[in-house]
């Protein structure tokens, strides 16, 4: 498991651009035949991807968590990017289109990730946090979930903004995720910007055509970075650091959260001025 300790915003202002992508942006998270983890002592989330061919791919327990199965004290969500594909969880198999989601409760012994069919394999993005009570293995579909309109044409930020995960359709300890599609034509994403320095978030940027790429926005407010990210990479945002991007084109991304409160709507929008 690639390990990344937590940084503090002091530290990241020496940072240059190959230290802020060692830190915080994960390049290949979609590896044929492989599930690819990162360890973040940011909240304490994993976060990676798996990409099942012939074979199932079993979630083992890393020495980073010291624990018989990986899910021994921590819940975890899968959401499907591409293709179709399984889940077995204690024997119980959940099917993933694209763009469902199955919620894994903590206490689970036995995951395992399939493709429904190895010539076109399915990318299951995954996110975990610490837990501390079991909630029910749930699979949710994008039908289920309510969408939310967002911005304006004006804006270029036209979006569609859907929570899977928030205690809404499935309840969880600390962890909250969903996924955003840009309007073709918009590219900004979380703009006007926030923070919440009670939560750390991850984006997994997708669906950005192969020359495409997001100039994805982060650190303090009154010095903000940048990375440049292509398809399918994802990025930590601390809990200090603003976490919004402009696309070269439309795109979507899963965005996960997990920290102190469980509020979605807990966030500190920050005005244009405050932006440097
Ligand atoms: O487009 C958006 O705005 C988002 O999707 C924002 C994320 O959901 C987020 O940052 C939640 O805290
Ligand atoms: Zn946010």
């Amino acid at each position: 498991m690639d390990i990344r300790y937590a940084t503090n915003p002091e530290d990241a202002r020496g940072y240059d651009t190959e230290e802020l992508r060692r830190r915080y942006l994960l390049d290949a998270v979609f590896v044929p035949g492989e599930i690819r983890l990162t360890y973040s002592h940011q909240d304490r989330v994993v976060l990676g991807g798996a990409m099942p061919l012939g074979a199932e791919l079993t979630l083992d327990p890393d020495d980073a968590l010291r624990t018989d199965h990986f899910c021994e004290r921590r819940e975890l969500a899968v959401f499907c990017v591409g293709g179709r594909g399984t889940v077995r969880v204690d024997g119980a198999v959940y099917e993933l289109d694209r763009a469902d989601l199955l919620y894994v409760g903590r206490g689970s012994r036995d995951v395992a990730f399939g493709s429904a069919d190895p010539a076109a394999p399915a990318r299951l993005y995954l996110f975990s946090t610490p837990a501390h009570q079991s909630h029910p293995t749930t699979v949710v579909r994008e039908g289920d979930v309510a969408p939310v309109e967002l911005g304006t044409p004006d804006g270029a930020n036209v979006r569609t903004l859907r929570r899977y995960v928030d205690g809404t359709l499935v309840r969880s300890c600390q962890l909250m995720m969903g996924y955003t599609t840009l309007a073709p034509g918009s590219v900004w994403n979380t703009m006007p910007a926030h923070t919440h320095v009670r939560r750390t978030e991850c984006y997994l940027y997708f669906d950005l055509p192969p020359e495409a790429r997001v100039i994805h926005l982060m650190g303090e407010l009154d010095r903000t970075r940048h990375l440049v990210m292509r398809n399918e990479q994802a990025v930590i945002s601390p809990s200090w650091s603003v976490h919004s991007g402009a696309g070269t084109a439309d795109y979507s991304f899963v965005w996960a959260m997990a920290g102190e409160n469980y509020d979605f709507t807990d966030m500190d929008h920050v005005a244009m001025d405050e932006l440097r």
